[in-house]
């Protein structure tokens, strides 16, 4: 089979790519490619050759194209990407002449996928690559390019071959009646499983905060009406996104804007105030500014320092206080008759007083968020995990093996740890793709885009 998709993003853009792979990729450009060399000479592989892409007599477009010979191509297999302008129309035109001549249409991610069962990269870079190409920040892009390049691949096979080596040693141990064998040395088995967990334990709990730097921090503006939320969201992206008026209940609907803050990227959602209504649009609002809230990593909450505390703040207070907030005491120009003090009593060390007319208070937020989120910088040879799909194999790996360990400790028998040990091999397997069934990989590369 051959396949074919257009692998470049929504035009109009420069320049766009069609891309073949498979048995027929090299022949079915031949038919619609002319220039003065030949795509099918084995000598121009992996030239970029100049031509037409000419269908029945008539030029389609003005291209580059270039061929790959199998096996060393992105897939593996034989490969040809032609470079046309980047029109979405004639794009599709190139893309039609290849279907019609009998190339079937891409799946998402099927070029990765073949790229994977080819062995050209293992199921962890082949997920760092759609990682990375939705990547929102530097920070994130920079973590995906390391799983790329196959770090946490090799971590993980360190592991791997670890743990296979505790497992030879298990079942020789097993076959010692048989067999010619010395007995194992169970108390060097138990410091070398424990070594192996401590290091599977430490690279699980790099799970939080490479998620936050990939995905970004769910950040949810919350508080009273006219409290001045959208004040905030404006402020802090330096441009007037939100609608901002004197009249409470302004905001109606969400509004998710996306921030940088020193490489880690904040999704910032400006909700509706909070207040008993009748209003019924207005209480759709407020309901998905809960949500909002409850999703939400970091909570700003804000509240009008210029008159007390009323039952709705009181309310937000005690929805929110066991949460990850940062407390505003806003319009403090107004004169103040909210108690820092007293409010950090709900909210420890996360009070600032902020005034929007006045520029006040928003780098001291900026700076507590930054503490909060960005300390500890991450070392340059530091892997970090961001993926739900690793982090759950990884913990299920470790409880696998700790088990072993307890059986091994307590002398119930070896082979019902050789059995843990053995899973433990079979879950780090899953993560890098070795042990992974169809499920697995349909559910990696369904997340792909078409053409990648
Ligand atoms: N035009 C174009 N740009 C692209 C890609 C592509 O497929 N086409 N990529 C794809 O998404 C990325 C680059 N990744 C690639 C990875 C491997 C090979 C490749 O040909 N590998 C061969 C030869 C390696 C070598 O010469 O050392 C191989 O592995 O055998 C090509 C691109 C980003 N830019
Ligand atoms: N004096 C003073 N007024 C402010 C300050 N911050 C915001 N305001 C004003 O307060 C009013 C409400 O601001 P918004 O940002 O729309 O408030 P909101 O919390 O988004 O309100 P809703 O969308 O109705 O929930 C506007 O008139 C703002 O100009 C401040 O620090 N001091
Ligand atoms: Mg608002």
């Amino acid at each position: 089979m051959t396949i074919a998709a257009i692998s470049t993003a929504k035009s109009p853009a420069g320049i766009g790519i069609v891309r073949l792979s498979g048995e027929e990729a090299i022949s079915l450009a031949c038919g619609f490619f002319q220039g003065k060399q030949s795509l099918d000479d084995p000598a121009n592989d992996r030239k970029l050759l100049y031509g037409h892409i000419v269908s029945e007599g008539e030029v389609v477009d003005e291209v580059l194209a270039v061929a790959f010979r199998a096996p060393f191509s992105y897939t593996g297999e034989d490969m040809v990407e032609i470079q046309a302008h980047g029109s979405r129309i004639g794009l599709e035109r190139i893309l039609n002449c290849f279907i019609s001549a009998g190339a079937e249409p891409a799946k998402r991610g099927e070029f990765t996928k073949i790229a994977f069962l080819n062995g050209k990269l293992d199921l962890t870079e082949a997920e760092a690559i759609i990682d990375m190409i939705e990547a929102e920040s530097v920070s994130a892009q920079k973590q995906s390019a390391r799983q790329l390049t196959g770090h946490l691949y090799r971590k993980i096979e360190g592991f791997r071959t670890r743990i296979k080596d505790t497992l030879a040693h298990l079942v020789a141990d097993i076959d010692f009646s048989t067999e010619e064998v010395e007995p194992v040395d169970v108390s060097a088995l138990i410091t070398t499983c424990e070594a192996i967990l401590a290091e599977m334990k430490a690279l699980e709990s790099t799970f939080t905060r490479g998620k936050l730097v990939q995905e970004g921090i769910a950040t949810a503006i919350v508080g009273k009406p006219n409290v001045g939320k959208s004040s905030f969201l404006n402020k802090m992206l330096r441009e007037d996104k939100a609608i901002v008026t004197d009249i409470p209940g302004t905001t109606r609907d969400v509004l998710e804007a996306s921030y940088s803050l020193d490489g880690i990227h904040l999704r910032i959602q400006d909700t509706a105030g909070i207040r008993k209504t009748e209003d019924t649009i207005e209480q759709i609002g407020i309901e998905r500014a809960m949500a909002s809230m409850e999703e939400a990593d970091l909570i700003i909450a804000l509240f009008d320092a210029s008159r007390p505390l009323e039952e709705e703040d009181m309310e937000i207070i005690e929805r929110i206080k066991d949460k990850r907030v940062i407390c505003l005491l806003n319009k403090q120009d107004l004169g103040s008759v909210l108690n820092k003090e007293a409010m950090e009593a709900y909210f420890p060390g996360a009070v600032i007083e902020t005034s929007f007319i006045r520029d006040e208070g928003l780098a001291a937020v900026e700076d507590l968020i930054e503490s909060w989120f960005l300390s500890g910088t991450i070392e340059e040879d530091e892997i970090q995990i961001y993926s739900l799909r690793h982090k759950l194999l990884l913990a299920e790996a470790v409880e696998s093996l700790s088990k072993a360990v307890e059986d091994i400790r307590s002398g119930i028998g070896l082979d019902l740890a050789e059995v843990y040990v053995e899973d433990a091999f079979l879950k780090l397997g899953e993560i890098t793709g070795q042990t992974a069934g169809e499920e697995v990989l349909d559910h990696v590369f369904s997340k792909f885009c078409i053409g990648k």
